[in-house]
């Protein structure tokens, strides 16, 4: 698995960060919501700079231009709730992107922390041949991101998977090492510390999906 970390040169990135982890900033979910997705541009551009482009001729009003595109289709596919936002600024750049949507949360059986990672609801295109965008902000434990591709029909061959996360711990990294295909690639935009002993990321931002969306029940 190759990871870029798209944050070691400074740029307007930090800005969005800094804000999403500010207590005093990150209340107000509108601003939240949208600096996820203004992540999600930025990400999606970087990105965009490692797919595969074909040679294209357009016709413009005065003549040809010779130019290039993106050769192989691209799938979104984003893990609810906290996904969402993230995937709106992917699709503000890919807006031609076929889109797939996938459940996962954590299921606590006891008060402790020990949890399962349910995955109980998929809509999600072929990804045969396409580049497939595997998009969630929060990798943690890396768990989530391991079920939703175990789950999802990758016997349909991806041409590559990319996997695009705002925040993640060298713990869930170290596990997504071990447990996706060789053919993926990891965006990080922040690397942070380590998992607290509720596996939350430290110093992280919380929790993502409540920030964004609301406390769930
Ligand atoms: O790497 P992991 O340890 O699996 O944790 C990361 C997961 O936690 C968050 O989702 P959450 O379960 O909070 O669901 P939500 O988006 O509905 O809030 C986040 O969006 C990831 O999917
Ligand atoms: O720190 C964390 C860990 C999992 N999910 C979140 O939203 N935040
Ligand atoms: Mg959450």
């Amino acid at each position: 698995m190759h990871i870029n970390y798209i944050s070691e040169q400074n740029s307007i990135l930090n800005h969005f960060l800094a804000q999403i982890r500010d207590v005093n900033i990150q209340k107000d979910s509108m601003r939240f919501r949208k600096n996820i997705e203004r992540i999600g541009e930025i990400m999606a551009y970087e990105l965009s700079k490692t797919l595969d482009y074909k040679n294209i001729d357009v016709q413009t009003p005065l003549g040809i231009k010779h130019t290039t595109t993106i050769a192989e289709p691209v799938v979104l596919c984003s893990i609810l709730r906290a996904g969402l936002a993230l995937h709106q600024g992917f699709m503000s750049f890919f807006d031609n992107a076929e889109n797939g949507f996938v459940s996962a949360y954590r299921h606590h059986y006891d008060n402790d922390d020990k949890f399962e990672i349910l995955v109980e609801y998929q809509a999600a295109p072929s990804f045969e041949g396409k580049n497939l965008i595997l998009i969630d902000p929060m990798l943690a434990t890396g768990q989530s991101l391991v079920a939703v591709l175990h789950k999802l029909h990758l016997e349909q061959k991806p041409k590559e998977i990319h996997i695009a996360v705002v925040i993640a711990t060298p713990e869930g990294i170290e596990y997504l090492e071990k447990n996706v295909p060789e053919n993926c690639h990891l965006w990080v935009a922040a690397l942070d510390e380590k998992l607290n002993e509720h596996n939350y990321i430290v110093p992280g931002l919380g929790d993502a999906g409540d920030l964004a969306y609301g406390i769930k029940l």
